[in-house]
């Protein structure tokens, strides 16, 4: 029985033992199951967060767009309908190209090789609304990739930047385009003619570049005031531009100075030269239209320097530099003409600029001399003398005036040189008078430029008086060319010169306008007859039907006449007997010292009855 009660309590706790094992297993397990459980609940926690992040990122302010990794459309957030005009319901199943995936500068391959590579890209769309208009996105690609890393989709999501390119654009304008007209200015066309150039370079076609400006442009903006000048201007670019295709570009360099850039759509260099000439034909007529400025009709016309490329150049500088060394050129040939560059051109343009620099030192270095040539009356009188500059260049030598005269003209250095001509002149003339050399008077060139200076008058005026040479012993030489330029500024500055009692002569005549109305109006003393006349006068009949039509001239409008160049017996003979009452030439005299003119009016009484005196040549 005690054997019997043991082994029931022995089987009892055994039970116990095994409830208990398994009960702490399935509690164990309970356990698992509950952190299993709670694991589980934690991580739909976590994924509703992200859902729920994920659709308020979705319901974002930004544009986004799914698609499929075909392109076609799978999802679009109400900002991209709101942003392109477009129903949901319209785009979800098309192609992502009808709205663009496309960069604005990559094609899609490019794009997709990216998103392979980096999972992602970014650039710049031109976005197509519903009503048809572009509008400028910037654009985030992400691939979305499945476990094997193969591309599921794509997420693209935008940012509309239509401010940031109009704001671009102003800057762009400003930096690249003329404020006045509208053109591109001097950094956009090199940038241009870089590219232009390269092109030609390598496809060995051939363009152009023209450099133009305005003839006279000064003296329009001078009488007109600044404000027509610019409508002027404007008005002119308008014109360029309509008269070339698309593809060529005008641009303004500054002032009236204007380019265009025929780029190289032919490989053969003589089309392009004559393709060149019919645009530059065109605009030269532009001349016959008149510009309406303040009312009034203004004829205009231009001067253009023409290079092709890219054979005459291997930079835009100098490509710009051709074009204007061939304008120069052009210029030289009369109001409304043009000039191709050659490269000869290149060598005369340099010699200049030495020639230039040169003369910029020539005052301080008191390389200038003067020359006085006698003219005569009738009599052989030596009455006046014509002070006429010369050069002494170093490394050089004598220069002749009609080659650094141009220069010097050109360069504006003209007014320094001119006022110590008049200077030098006034001086020398005053200390004859001092001398009681029996002399009339001292005749002085006045260039275009001097001439037009505001100052020119008040300028005389001091000389004068700083030289103390009464102003009737005075003579200026002034060219038609001086006059014409602008009549009534001529007019009042002559009235003004007279008005001191210096007296004008009008030099060169015949060879120009020749105009009588201006001579009538203007206040001259005396009128020169050129000397290609007198020299040709038995050569043309012509010349001399013209000399001699100029003294009658000059006679019934109370002038008095001086023949230049004269240097024959011949020569004086004929004048005389047409009643010219004035010489000057090489049968008188060359151009001789202050010194050696004096020796000269010293000698035989200061006549010349019997042929010409011992010439002393400078
Ligand atoms: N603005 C200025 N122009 C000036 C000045 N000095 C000269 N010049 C102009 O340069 C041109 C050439 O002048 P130059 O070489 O001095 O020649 C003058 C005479 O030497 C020459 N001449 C005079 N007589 C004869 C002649 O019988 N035969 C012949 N072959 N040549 C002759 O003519 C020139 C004078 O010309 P003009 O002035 O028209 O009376 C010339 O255009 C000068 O004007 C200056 O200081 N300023």
């Amino acid at each position: 029985m005690a054997y019997g009660m043991t082994a029931l309590s022995l089987a009892s706790c055994l039970l116990a033992f095994v409830l208990l094992v398994a009960l702490v297993s399935i509690r164990r397990k309970n356990t698992a199951i509950a952190n299993l459980l709670k694991r589980k609940s934690d991580q739909l926690e976590v994924s509703e967060e992200e859902l729920r992040l994920l659709a308020t990122t979705f319901d974002s302010h930004e544009p986004i767009l799914i698609t499929d990794k075909d392109l076609t459309i799978r999802r679009v957030n109400p900002a991209f309908t709101r942003a392109t005009g477009f129903e949901r319901l319209d785009l979800v199943g098309t192609k992502a190209s009808m709205f663009s995936l496309e960069d604005r500068y990559l094609p899609w391959h490019e794009i997709h090789h990216a998103l392979e590579e980096d999972g992602q890209f970014s650039g710049e769309v031109m976005c197509r609304k519903k009503n048809g208009q572009c509008i400028p996105m910037y654009q985030r690609l992400t691939a979305v990739t499945d476990r094997h890393r193969g591309t599921t989709h794509y997420v693209a999501v935008y940012s509309d930047i239509t401010e940031q390119k109009r704001t671009q654009e102003k800057i762009n304008k400003l930096a690249f385009f003329d404020s006045l007209t509208g053109l591109p200015n001097r950094r956009k066309i090199l940038d241009s003619l870089d590219r232009e150039l390269a092109h030609a370079q390598r496809y060995e076609t051939a363009g152009a570049l023209f450099f133009m400006d305005i003839d006279n442009f000064k003296d329009i903006n001078d009488t007109l005031g600044h404000d027509h000048g610019d409508c002027l201007l404007v008005e002119l670019g308008r014109r360029l531009t309509d008269n070339v295709r698309k593809s060529d570009t005008v641009s303004r360099l500054g002032g009236d100075e204007f380019l265009i850039l025929l780029p190289g759509d032919t490989s053969n260099e003589e089309d392009t030269i004559e393709h060149a000439s019919r645009i530059c034909e065109k605009i030269l007529a532009l001349s016959e239209v008149p510009y309406i400025i303040a009312g009034q009709k203004h004829y205009v016309s231009l001067s253009i320097g023409i290079t092709i490329f890219p054979s005459n150049a291997s930079s835009p500088l100098e490509l710009l530099k051709q074009a204007d060394t061939a304008l120069y050129k052009a210029k030289g040939g009369g109001k409304n003409s043009a000039c191709f560059f050659h490269p000869e051109m290149q060598r005369v343009a340099e010699n200049r600029l030495a020639m230039e620099r040169d003369l910029r030192e020539a005052l301080q270095r008191d390389e200038f001399m003067l020359r006085f040539q006698p003219q005569v009356d009738g009599g052989g009188v030596i009455r006046g003398a014509e002070a006429l500059i010369r050069w002494t260049r170093p490394g050089i030598g004598a220069v002749a005036p009609e080659q650094f005269i141009p220069v010097a003209e050109d360069c504006g250095l003209i007014v320094p040189i001119g006022n110590w001509v008049l200077q030098e002149s006034c001086e020398q003339m005053s200390k004859w008078l001092q001398q009681g050399l029996a002399l009339d008077h001292v005749s002085v060139n006045v260039s275009p430029r001097q001439f037009r200076d505001a100052d020119f008058v008040a300028r005389v005026a001091r000389v004068l008086s700083e030289t103390q040479l009464p102003a009737r012993h005075l003579m200026l030489e002034l060219t038609e060319s001086v006059v014409v330029e602008n009549l009534d500024d001529a007019k009042s500055k002559m009235d003004a010169l007279n008005a001191l009692g210096v007296r004008s002569s009008m030099d060169d005549f015949g060879t120009g306008y020749s105009s009588l109305s201006y001579l009538s109006e203007l206040p001259f003393y005396e009128l020169k007859i050129d000397q290609r006349f007198v020299r040709s006068l038995f050569v043309d009949r012509k010349n001399s039907v013209i000399a001699t039509t100029i003294i009658a001239m000059a006679k019934s409008l109370h002038l008095r006449v001086l023949a230049e160049g004269v240097e024959s017996e011949e020569q004086l003979e004929f004048l005389r007997r047409h009643d010219c009452t004035n010489y000057q030439g090489y049968y008188f005299s060359q151009p001789v010292s202050a010194c050696e003119l004096e020796r000269l009016m010293a000698q035989a009484g200061n006549e010349y009855h019997h042929g010409p005196p011992n010439l002393s040549v400078m």
